[in-house]
């Protein structure tokens, strides 16, 4: 593990160079319980009544124990102590029902809750550019939908219930108490409130460490995330991936926050729990209540409430000062939600056109990743149906970032592209996707069974299309020899299938679709010789007829396209055929000749 030892002292000068972090308000956590706000505010009173029903025994207590004291008759003593312990149980016997209902009440609208926020989440991430997703990849994702919902569960389901509890059992109590007597209540009251006072120093910098170890627990969440996805290739290089740095960097920076917040508040906490105790309340009530019932000022009778009920009221801070733990975490997981939320979706027409025909015109398009450098400056071309159009170019030319134009994993910034005439931000996301197949290098799998990974191409194809789809992609005899043939679970990486194999398989389910256009990118760029000959002939397959646009690097595989697109810093620079463009001399020419230089030697 020598390659992700993080230097402690290089963390502590970042953070300390870093801007402070802001809790983000009650608005979006407001907004997001809207939908719930009812069952909320029910169980909240729930949790109050709960309260208060819970300090009726000790009153009780109290009561009874003002009663057997003199000069009170013992048959009256007798009849207090009866309805004492009857209103006692009856408190007892209420809080547990209050508290039943009231949990009940919580954990149905945190479902209700978690079940509204992930069907937004779904249907939002549904809505938002691919290409927000390749920049984002999945741990913001993965965050959202698991950690941030989980602190909201924590807040609707426990922490709201506990500081509402907790803050009417303490006003509950002083007011049983001002009754018996008003000046010892101040007294006690007093003392709670300096409590708080001690307590607020101690969490002083609490926002500021909950905040601190939020933003380590996300940078994990991502490293942990990242490490599964690219677990193959962690595994190929051992452990000197960068990815194990960010989650060791990541890990060490949520022990130093957690370290820190402890060494700052390790006085200040002991203080405030010490003080926090029966004993303070006890020691203030004697001090003040003794002198005064010395001097005839207060019956003993009127102490001893103090003594049953007051000195259990401070056990009602800690469950406050927690819950308003709860509460800061959950406005900073409902700020996250809701940013994701409001990203902008892809914006979708009004009134859908429908295309006429599937040739595809690039009109003078322009796209930046940025906003300030083209990654692609200047493209025009016209793709008709039954052609294949090439483009070729150096590495960084723009060839990749043309073929996620198409299926709008980004919009264009300039020009326009219009597939049988109508602008592709016309079109309804469903018509433009249904038109084209794609099959690009990095191949993804369902953990599904071979069938349903190539139905994805067309859901409501029968296993004897999704049979004939795998035939014409040369893939069929492979799939009869997997253990449960067409039934085999494929993972994610398509366990017990080979590259060539992997690539057979989705160009069945290109192959299913029937869709008119294809965009294949790279598609046989990591292909051993025996591979690459049966992708082609399911490539012939795929492509017959369709209007096809092919991203290559190898040059000899696009040598009988009908035209070829050279691209260079963004901008078409050469096209034509392959011997026109050889004969042209250009850079068509000393790439070809660089390609098959070795060849002819
Ligand atoms: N997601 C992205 N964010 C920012 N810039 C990007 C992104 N993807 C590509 N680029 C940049 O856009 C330019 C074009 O990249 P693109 O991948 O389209 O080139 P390419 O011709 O397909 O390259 P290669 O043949 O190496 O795959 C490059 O400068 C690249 O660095």
């Amino acid at each position: 593990m020598g390659s992700v030892q993080i230097e402690e002292s290089s963390l502590s000068a970042g953070r300390q160079a870093s801007e402070k972090p802001r809790l983000p308000g009650l608005a979006p956590l407001a907004r997001l319980l809207r939908p719930v706000h009812r069952h909320l505010f029910i169980c909240a009173a729930l949790s109050a009544a709960a309260a208060g029903a819970g300090l009726v025994p000790y009153i009780a207590v109290a009561e009874l124990a003002r009663a057997v004291l003199p000069p009170n008759s013992p048959a009256s003593v007798a009849n207090v102590a009866w309805a004492s312990v009857g209103i006692g149980a009856a408190g007892a016997a209420l809080r547990l029902v209050l508290v039943f209902l009231s949990s009940r009440i919580g954990h149905y609208a945190d479902a209700e809750m978690l079940h509204h926020i992930r069907s937004r989440l779904i249907r939002h991430l549904g809505q938002l550019p691919l290409g927000w997703f390749r920049a984002r990849g999945s741990g913001a994702v993965k965050k959202a939908m698991t950690d941030d919902l989980e602190e909201m569960h924590q807040l609707i389901a426990h922490a709201l219930g506990e500081m509402i509890g907790a803050s009417v059992a303490i006003i509950a109590g002083l007011g049983y108490l001002a009754f018996v007597d008003w000046r010892m209540t101040v007294v006690t009251a007093a003392v709670l409130a300096s409590m708080c006072v001690f307590y607020r120093i101690a969490m002083r910098s609490m926002t500021h460490h909950i905040l601190r170890l939020i933003a380590a627990e996300e940078k994990i969440s991502a490293a942990s995330v990242e490490y599964a996805d690219g677990i193959s290739v962690v595994k190929a290089f051992g452990t000197s991936g960068k990815v194990l740095d960010r989650f060791a960097e990541a890990v060490l920076e949520y022990k130093l926050a957690m370290r820190d917040w402890v060494l700052e508040t390790r006085f200040s906490s002991a203080a405030s729990r010490l003080l926090a105790s029966e004993m303070t309340v006890l020691g203030a009530v004697m001090i003040v209540g003794l002198p005064l019932i010395a001097a005839g000022h207060l019956n003993t009778s009127s102490l001893l409430p103090f003594l049953i009920v007051g000195i259990g009221l401070p056990t009602s801070i800690t469950p406050a000062v927690q819950g308003s733990q709860g509460l800061r975490k959950g406005r900073v997981s409902a700020a996250h939600i809701e940013s994701l939320l409001s990203r902008a979706p892809l914006p979708e027409a009004d009134e859908p056109l429908r295309p006429h025909g599937h040739h595809i015109e690039f009109d003078e398009v322009r796209f930046s990743y940025d906003g300030k450098a083209d990654a692609i400056a200047e493209f025009s071309a016209i793709c008709e149906p039954g052609t294949v159009t090439a483009i070729v170019g150096p590495s960084g030319a723009g060839k990749t970032t043309i073929a996620s134009l198409l299926p709008r994993f980004y919009d264009v910034t300039g020009g326009a592209i219009r597939i049988g005439g109508v602008d592709l931000r016309s079109m309804d996301a469903a018509t433009l996707l249904s038109s084209m197949s794609l099959v690009f290098q990095d191949i993804v799998l369902l953990r599904d069974t071979v069938t349903e990974n190539i139905r994805i191409g067309r859901p409501n194809a029968s296993d004897k299309e999704v049979r004939a789809a795998a035939r014409a992609a040369r893939i069929e005899d492979v799939i009869e020899r997997l253990p449960q043939g067409f039934d085999t679970l494929l993972g994610a990486q398509g366990t017990g299938l080979s590259g060539g194999e992997r690539q057979r398989l989705t160009i069945a389910r290109a192959i299913l679709s029937r869709a008119p256009i294809v965009v294949l990118d790279e598609a046989t760029a990591s292909l051993d010789p025996d591979s690459e000959v049966a992708v082609q002939e399911a490539l012939a397959e795929l492509t017959r007829g369709k209007t096809v646009i092919v991203i290559a690097h190898r040059l000899h595989t696009v040598m009988g396209a009908d035209q070829i697109l050279v691209l260079d810093h963004g901008r078409v620079i050469e096209r034509g055929t392959h011997e026109a463009l050889l004969g042209k001399g250009g850079l068509y020419a000393r790439l070809w000749a660089a390609q098959h230089s070795g060849a002819q030697q």
